[in-house]
Order: C-alpha cells, then structure tokens, then sequence
C-alpha cells in the first residue's frame, strides 16, 4: 500500500478513535447518508443513519467520562479510491471499578467512503460479547452491578456453608466414632488448656481415668459387637451422669474412658467417681465371667494444682498409677494418688 494512503487511512481510524474515546459528539456528524452498523449490545443491523447518531448519543450519555481504548491489534485495507477498511482489535476500558468488560477484547470494523471529498464512515461493526445490556445502556454495566450484588451473596453464603463444614469437621475430628463422647485427640488439647487455665487461676485440676475389667473375656464370651454395645452404654451414662461446667467426658482409647474436672475440690472428686462408680453397678450390664455376673470398673482418681513446676501429663501419670493399683487391689474398685 501506498506510504500517503496508509497514512491516510489510519488518520481517519485515529480521529474516529479519539473522537469516541473523548465522548465528542461532533462524531455523530462522521456517518454517512447510507450508513450501517452494529452496536456491540445488540446483534441487529442499523440501516439508518439517524437510530445509529441515537445510539451514539446514548453511549455518550450512559459513560460521559472519557474512556480509554488499549489497543492490540490494526489492520488497514485500501479497497477502491473511494473506499478503505479498518479492522481493530482492543480493550475497551470504563471509568468504573469493575474490570469485567476491560478483560473482553473487541473487534471493530470500520468502512470509510469518500462522499464529496469528505471521508464518512459508511459502516461500523463492533462486536463485544455485550449482549447483557439493559435497555438505555449500550455497556451492560446494570447487569454487571447486578451480577456483582448476586456473586457477593453466592461467596456470602458459600463463605457461611464452608463455616458450617469447618464445623462439623472439627465436631467430628474431636469425636469418637464409636461411642459418640469425646476422643483421645479431644482430650489431649482439653488437659493442655485446662492446665493452662488452671495455671493462671491457681485453680486445681482433677482427672479419672475409668477401665473396664475383664473386657477382653467379655468380647470372647459375648463376641466383638456386644463389646461395642457395652462400651456405647457405658459411654452414655458416663457423659448423662451430672456435668459439671467445663467437665470432659472422653473415651481415652479401647475399653478406657476419662473425665477431667476444672476448679473442683477434692472431696467433690472423690465423690463424684464413686457416684459414677455405682452408675455403672446400677446399669448392670451382664457378665457372666465375673464374680458379681456384671461388668465391673475399676477407676483411678488423680487431683492436682497446675503449676509451672509440673506439665498436665503428670496429672494422666498418676491418674493411670491409681488405676493401675485399683487393677492389682482386685478390680471393680476406686484408687486415689497418694493414697493406699
Ligand atoms: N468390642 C470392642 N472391644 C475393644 C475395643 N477396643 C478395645 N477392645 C478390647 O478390649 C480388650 C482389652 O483387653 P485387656 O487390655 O486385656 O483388658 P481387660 O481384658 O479388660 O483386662 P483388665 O483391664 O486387666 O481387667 C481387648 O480384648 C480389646 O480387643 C472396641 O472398640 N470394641
């Protein structure tokens, strides 16, 4: 092509472009008599030079400030003397906060005709995915705000639902599948925590550890479900027998189970293993390979003040030695530290 008519032609293609990014309406007086175009919000063809000055009067109005056009690709055709095409590929970017439409890329195809020895445009073709316009708009920007109200109510809910799953996971994570008390993992953070604030209220800490005796011939005699049964009754009358605020019922691990007690005296503890103690007498659960033909407990009760001298496993040590001497006092009964 032609030095002077490249020239040519993209000057025209530059004066229409900062003519529409500047919001001039002088652009309107640029169509020619036999103009057609598509408009990037619709998808009919306008024969009619007035509707096509109409609509651009109206994308003036919707956006009046000017808008910036990050161009990315041109192409200049020189068709007949009297005619030459422009093809452009760009950006069109709004002065809104939402970048949506700045990401689409448009194409837009310009026809120049010379009509007494002025250059009109006889065509423009732009197409942008913009279908979503509302009427009176030529950037579907209503839409845009819209979707935008609808996407912060979806990450909204979406936001709560993932809560709610966070939730149900830590639940779930911190319970024993079994026996639906607490678990060994529950248990081992509550000790850490209870310590603690036993620490810095200078309140005491008390702990039984509870074993059933003689599970291992109960599970032979009655089989491995009747074993899981008795472990889910005894788990629910341990965690149905009077909680106290901050107490923790938890299936230690196998056949153990244990209940920590914040800020409590130690008569109050002693009392309550024994009250559990008879808990599990009156449930009775039937063995038949035991003395009293009733599975039997033994328990071992530790209770001590939290201090920076001692870390909370010891509360578990002596707790695991009383039950270990309630094991070699003859089972089915209550051993204290520190005591015979
Ligand atoms: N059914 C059932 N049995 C379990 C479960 N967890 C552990 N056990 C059983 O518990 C029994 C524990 O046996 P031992 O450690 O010998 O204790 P024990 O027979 O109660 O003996 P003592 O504690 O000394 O009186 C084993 O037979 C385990 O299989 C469980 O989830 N379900």
């Amino acid at each position: 092509m032609r030095p002077n008519r490249q020239q040519l032609i993209r000057s025209l293609f530059d004066e229409y472009i900062e003519m529409y990014s500047s919001r001039d309406n002088r652009l309107t007086h640029r169509f020619s008599e036999n103009f057609s175009g598509y408009a990037g919000s619709s998808d009919l063809l306008v024969n009619n030079r007035k509707e096509w000055m109409r609509i651009t009067r109206q994308d003036f109005a919707q956006v009046p400030e000017r808008i910036h056009i990050e161009m990315l690709d041109l192409s200049l055709q020189d068709l007949a003397d009297n005619l030459v095409v422009v093809t452009a590929f760009f950006h069109i970017h709004l002065p809104i906060p939402n970048p949506m439409l700045s990401r689409e890329t448009a194409r837009l195809v310009l026809i120049f005709r010379l009509e007494h020895k002025d250059w009109m445009i006889a065509h423009s073709g732009i197409s942008i995915p913009y279908g979503l316009a509302h009427k009176g708009e030529i950037y579907p920007i209503a839409q845009l705000e819209e979707r935008n109200v609808e996407l912060e109510s979806m990450i909204k809910a979406r936001t709560c639902e993932l809560a709610e799953a966070n939730r149900q996971l830590e639940i779930l994570s911190n319970t024993d599948s079994l026996t639906n008390i607490g678990n060994r993992r529950l248990f081992d953070m509550m000790l850490q925590t209870e310590w603690s604030r036993g620490q810095r209220s200078n309140s005491s800490l008390a702990l039984i550890m509870l074993d059933i005796d003689h599970f291992k011939q109960f599970n032979d005699h009655y089989g491995h479900l009747a074993g899981d049964d008795c472990l889910k009754q005894l788990a629910s009358t341990l965690s149905q027998s009077g909680r106290r605020a901050g107490e923790l019922v938890a299936r230690y691990g196998g056949e153990e189970f244990v209940i920590l007690l914040p800020n409590i005296d130690k008569q109050t503890v002693l009392d309550t293993a024994q009250h559990i103690h008879q808990l599990i007498q009156a449930i009775a659960i039937p063995h038949a390979d035991t003395d009293l033909g009733i599975v039997p407990v033994s328990a071992g009760v530790a209770y001590l003040q939290p201090s920076n001298q001692q870390n909370a496993l010891e509360l578990v040590r002596q707790a695991d030695a009383a039950l270990y001497r309630a094991k070699s006092a003859g089972r089915n009964c209550i051993r204290v530290m520190n005591e015979k």
